[in-house]
This record gives structure tokens, sequence and C-alpha cells, in this order.
């Protein structure tokens, strides 16, 4: 199968600013894919590349099989971007800016008129369709972007950050609205700075470093990397730190905190059975156990550590 993006060794220079240097990356056909990084890491450069916005300096970026540059036409029409910025024609009714889009892409007029109403009326807004881009409210503003890219029905939708600086309610909705797109087969690759947002959506997730991709695995591969925390309370309060034998390739860590055991382990949640049964054998009567898990979060600032990661709370 073509995978949907394919990109190899992608460079770009801005000036003396090495934005991506050396990327390279698979997104398979029908993914929900992720693409995490600090500020500054590349993923707007990486996007733009792809939708022929910005020329890049060396290596090769494809797009189902059609090279970004020279495959061009082919390339940007499979793909429906929602950029971070607002690049909106400010003057004219939305509708009448989704059916422009839709013409530049060579849709024939009755069609553009019919696919511009559906989808105003999937992202929501299909009552403001007579209103210019200014006078719609921030959050009608992103529902409109998600508009405009789905108009050309893209194999590829590319989200960056979609939800930035949205409330509650509407990321809810975006959310729904892009697995849908997704259980029917679009592509999706979305920027995010909200770790939940990877965590809920992603079956796999890119980090990206430099203008590198430091790691690719699923959310959950990710976590499991990350050391989670056991905490065990027993009848009587330890006395003594227990040597404990069980799990001990996934162990980092065995403390004591006022006679209860803390424990740091990779995939405590599969090693954690083992060490209750080690402990009831040695006669200790359990009577509460926790295990806090890693988040994606804190693998991900150990995997880009030293950046200026903006993450969890948005912008
Ligand atoms: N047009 C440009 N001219 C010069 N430098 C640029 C330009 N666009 C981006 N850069 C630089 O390239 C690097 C990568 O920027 P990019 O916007 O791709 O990062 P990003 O991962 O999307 O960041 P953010 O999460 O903040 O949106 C940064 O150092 C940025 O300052």
């Amino acid at each position: 199968m073509t995978a949907a993006i394919d990109v190899t060794d992608l460079r770009k220079q801005y000036g003396n600013v090495q934005a991506l240097d050396g990327l390279s990356l698979t997104v398979p056909e029908g993914s929900f894919f992720g693409l995490l990084g600090p500020n500054g890491a590349g993923k707007t450069t990486f996007i733009n590349i792809l939708v022929g916005l910005v020329r890049k300096t060396g290596g090769d970026a494809q797009v189902f099989g059609y090279d970004v540059e020279t495959d061009y036409r082919e390339a940007r029409d499979a793909i429906g971007l929602a950029p971070q910025e607002f690049n909106v024609d400010r003057f004219f009714p939305i509708k009448e800016v989704l059916e422009h889009k839709a013409g530049y892409h060579g849709i024939p007029t009755a069609e553009a008129r019919e696919r511009a109403d559906d989808v105003l009326k999937r992202v929501g807004i299909y009552e403001k369709r007579d209103t210019r881009f200014d006078w719609l409210s921030g959050g009608m503003k992103r529902r409109f972007m998600l508009a405009r890219a789905l108009i050309t029905e893209p194999d590829l939708l590319i989200l960056d950050e979609p939800t930035a600086g949205v409330d509650v309610q509407l990321r809810r909705d975006l959310w729904k609205l892009i697995t849908e797109l997704n259980d029917n087969g679009t592509t999706i690759l979305l920027t995010t700075h909200y770790i939940e947002e990877a965590e809920r959506l992603c079956d796999e997730v890119a980090i990206l470093d430099s203008g590198r991709v430091v790691d690719v695995a699923s959310p959950e591969e990710l976590m499991d990397r990350g050391a989670d925390k056991i905490t065990i309370q027993f009848r009587e309060p330890l006395s003594a730190r227990p040597d404990l034998t069980a799990g001990n390739g996934h162990i980092d860590d065995v403390e004591l905190v006022d006679g209860r055991l803390v424990v740091t382990a990779r995939q405590g949640g599969v090693v954690a059975p083992d060490i209750l049964r080690e402990l009831d054998r040695a006669g200790h009567e359990i009577v509460d156990l926790d295990i806090s898990r890693t988040s994606l979060e804190e693998v991900f600032v150990e995997l880009t550590e030293g950046q200026s990661a903006n993450i969890g709370g948005g912008q």
C-alpha cells in the first residue's frame, strides 16, 4: 500500500536556521497520526513543504506517491489543510470562500455549492453561511478552517493545532468529527501541544525535536517506556526495605516511605501482580495498592529535554 506521507532526509534551511535537519517519516494510509514537538521543532515547516508553501532545501517528500514538487497538483489535491494561522479571504461570505476554494481545485459550480452547504452543516456553522470570516467568533473561525479543509474531500487531512485556544465543547465536537472522518478512511495528520489529544486520538505519534524525528510509536508504547510508580500499603507498616526479586528486569527503584513501599518500574501494571505475590509470600498483608502510570507528557518531556516544551496547558 502507498503511504499517505513518505519523507526521507528532509531538510530546510532558513538563513542560518536549520528548521528541518534530515527528517524521515512514513505515515500509513488510513492512520490517525500525531506530530508532537516543542515550539520550533519544525512541525509547521514540515507541513508547509507537503502543501507546497515552502520549498525544501534537500531530501524527498511524497504524498500518496506524488512528489510534492514535481507532482505538485496531484499531491496538493489529495490534501486538506487546516493551518494554525487564519489565512482566509475576509471580505466574502464564508460560503463563497468555500465555493471559490472548490472551484480552484476543479470542482464544478453546482457541486461546489452542495459541498459548501454540506461542510458548513458538518462543522455546525451553516446558519452563518452568509457572514464574513471576520465577523465569526474565534471558535467559529476554527470550525470554518476545518470546513475549508474538507471542501475538497481530501484523502489526507492535515490539522495544525486545530484546538489551540478553543473551549471544551468545541474541542470535543472537533474530536468527534475528525474521528468519524478517520473511521471512514481519511488519513489524519494532527499537530498538537495537548498531549491528552494525542493520547486519545492517535494510533501513532512522531516526536520531533530540532528538525528531526526522535521517536515514532503508539502513545501506549511510549507510555510503557516511562517509569510507573507502584505504591503498596501494608496492614503492619514495613520497617525494612524488602529485597524484591519479582519483576526485577523492570524495577528501577524501591523506596520505603512511612512504612509504605514505593516501587518505580517500567510497565508497572504488568509487574505489580508478581511483586504483590512475592510480598504476600513473605508474610506482608497488603491493604492498598496504587499504580500511577507515566503520562505521555512525561515521556515527551524526557525525549525533548532541553527544549522549551510548551505542552499540557496549550498556548
Ligand atoms: N519563514 C521563516 N524564516 C526564518 N525562519 C523560520 C521561518 N519559518 C520558521 N522558521 C524557523 O524554523 C524553525 C522551525 O519552525 P516551525 O514553525 O516549523 O516550528 P513548529 O514546530 O511548527 O513550532 P510551533 O510549535 O511553535 O508552531 C524555528 O526556529 C523557526 O524560527
